[in-house]
């Protein structure tokens, strides 16, 4: 049955979640859902996510202690509608419940213990409703599935990036600190890999009518990512070590300089060698013992680096484009201004105007890169403000407003 808040769009269409989280994994993971016509209601601690706070607000826009959110909530909450539960109170936890014995799935990202000490243990709500999907991400994971000595640690992106192993192969190839890489895939990461558990728990529950526990730790998801520091170990002894910006088996494949900037390529066979080499006017190349197959690149790295670069940098970026843009795998390496203006990601959907309240103009936000051709999804609806959609939900759930929880805002 379609649950009444769902939108008319999407593949998830009729699954009601409830969205305990907080920050970006946890919001991510939801909005990968709502994104795809899922019914997500956000339930907000009073004074609603702290996340709303952060910018930047757009000229005019409604700020975060009026209930209103900055750009970082916008982004991430956008599809989801809001109700304030006070959860630290009775009735608000029975409010919870009676929402949880109609929902499908509910989400959190707190610490491991939180529900517990509210009294909304997994077990306490899946006796309530046994069909419930109940997934939880964390630093490190839930101790049903394992408890390990960082259980009870609080952790954020850098934490994560650190532990699962992708700072370590990241950064420059010599004398290289390891690097942070810049968007949060240790938030980001294990926000997929619970959606994608999310999905694959509500296709049981269609088979089995049984519920379950659902657990993402995020330094196992940047691990997962990086599954390529653990087979190179395992096979040949080889620790993880900053990969600059090439690859350790692929050559060329990586960065080069423009005259104005800088492009990618990635030429690990010879059907786009000996081309690139022809392009460049180095016929030779494609003969040259050094550069006769991916092993030898790899082998004279430098060699070939060097050959390469000093051939791009004596053109600019769009020469560039003009000469190796559908002819071998390559791309220029394009900032925000460039994105806004390409054509490709106008093209595709990727750049969402959506209301702030308050703001005088859109704010811009990334769509989604899935396409769907029967059940499309996309955002329909802007971020919502705290507690927006209090009094529509309590109606469609038949309840009350709980003596602590705000009266719906106009
Ligand atoms: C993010 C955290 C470090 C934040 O730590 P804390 O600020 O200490 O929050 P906790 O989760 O431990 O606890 C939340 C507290 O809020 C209370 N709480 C929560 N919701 C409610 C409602 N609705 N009503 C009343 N009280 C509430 C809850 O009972 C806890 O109270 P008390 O028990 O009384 O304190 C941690 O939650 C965490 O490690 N989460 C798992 C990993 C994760 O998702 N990290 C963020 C990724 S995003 C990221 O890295 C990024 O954005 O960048």
């Amino acid at each position: 049955m379609t649950a009444p808040g769902t939108p008319a769009f999407g593949a998830l269409q009729g699954l009601r979640v409830l969205d305990l989280t907080q920050m970006l994994a946890g919001p991510y993971a939801t909005m990968l859902l709502a994104d795809q016509g899922a019914d997500v209601i956000k339930v907000e601690p009073p004074g609603g996510d702290a996340t709303r706070r952060h910018g930047p607000f757009l000229p005019g826009a409604r700020p975060f202690d009026e209930g209103g959110f900055g750009a970082y909530f916008g982004s991430v909450n956008r599809n989801k509608r809001s109700i304030v539960v006070d959860l630290k109170s009775e009735a608000g936890k029975a409010q919870l419940i009676a929402m949880v014995r109609q929902a499908d799935v509910l989400v959190e990202n707190y610490r491991a213990g939180v529900m517990e000490g509210l009294g909304l243990s997994y077990e306490t709500l899946a006796a309530h409703n046994p069909r419930l999907v109940y997934a939880a991400l964390r630093g490190f994971g839930d101790p049903r599935s394992g408890e390990t000595p960082y259980t009870h640690w609080p952790a954020y992106d850098p934490v994560a990036q650190a532990m699962g192993g992708i700072m370590g192969v990241t950064g420059p190839e010599v004398g290289g600190a390891p690097t942070k890489i810049g968007p949060g895939v240790g938030d980001l990461l294990p926000a997929m890999y619970l959606a994608y558990a999310v999905a694959a728990a509500c296709w049981s529950v269609q088979r089995t009518g049984q519920g379950q526990f659902v657990d993402v730790a995020m330094a196992d998801a940047v691990l997962a990512l990086c599954e390529r520091i653990v087979y190179q170990y395992s096979a040949a002894g080889v620790d993880s070590r900053p990969d600059g910006n090439g690859h350790p088996l692929l050559c060329p494949f990586g960065i080069f300089p423009a005259s104005d900037g800088y492009v990618s390529l990635g030429v690990p066979n010879d059907r786009f060698w000996e081309p690139l080499a022809r392009i460049m006017g180095r016929a030779d190349l494609a003969a040259d013992p050094r550069c006769a197959s991916n092993e030898a690149r790899v082998r004279h790295r430098a060699f070939v680096e060097a050959e390469v670069g000093a051939w791009t940098r004596r053109h600019t970026q769009a020469e560039l484009v003009r000469l190796l843009g559908g002819r071998i795998p390559f791309g220029p390496v394009l900032y925000a201004q460039d994105i806004f203006h390409d054509p490709h990601f106008q093209a595709r959907g990727m750049l969402v105007p959506t209301e702030q309240p308050g703001a005088e103009r859109p704010l811009t936000i990334a769509g989604t890169p899935i396409h769907m051709g029967r059940t499309p999804g996309g955002v329909h609806r802007r971020a919502p403000l705290v507690d927006e959609h209090a009094g529509e939900i309590l109606r469609e759930f038949g309840l009350q407003p709980a003596p602590t929880s705000p009266q719906p805002s106009p």
